[in-house]
């Protein structure tokens, strides 16, 4: 786990964001945080942007974005063409949105999920690998 991370939210993911950061950092892991920087009141499309931005310009190779339901965090970050943002509230659906969607942002939904499960589902994102073959055929018709 060794790729550069970009991190970003709103209020209600800002919890989450604060540990998962801490967490990543022990890691040895690059994290760049796009805030919020506290549980006040916010609009994620303006901590989500920065943080897509960033990746597009290959500043990081991963997004992890967090809100209370992780849909809108994930509709702004898709909006940005090289940007694949999975909604994930599982282990297995992180694994497979690297494995089969080659995901390049990890959106949780902290109002949903417990923080150790969050914990895990990004650890399995960034352990896991696209798998290409039949998957990169179909990644690569997803623009228009
Ligand atoms: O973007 C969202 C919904 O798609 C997130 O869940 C937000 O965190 C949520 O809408 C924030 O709601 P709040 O009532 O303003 O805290």
């Amino acid at each position: 786990m060794t790729a550069k991370i970009a991190i970003g939210g709103d209020h209600a993911g800002y919890e989450y964001k604060e540990r998962l950061v801490e967490q990543l950092k022990k890691k040895g892991i690059e994290v760049k945080d796009f805030g919020p920087f506290s549980p006040d009141s916010v609009d994620y499309p303006d901590f989500v942007h920065p943080v897509a931005r960033h990746i597009e310009e290959g500043h990081a190779e991963f997004g992890i974005l967090i809100c209370g339901s992780g849909n809108g965090v994930a509709i702004t970050a898709n909006k940005h063409q090289e940007i694949r943002a999975a909604l994930c509230w599982q282990e297995e659906l992180a694994a497979l949105a690297r494995q089969h969607n080659n995901a390049n942002v990890l959106c949780l939904p902290a109002r949903f999920i417990d923080y150790p499960l969050a914990e895990k589902i990004v650890e399995v994102f960034l352990a896991s690998t696209f798998e290409g073959g039949r998957h990169a055929r179909r990644v690569s018709k997803i623009s228009c």
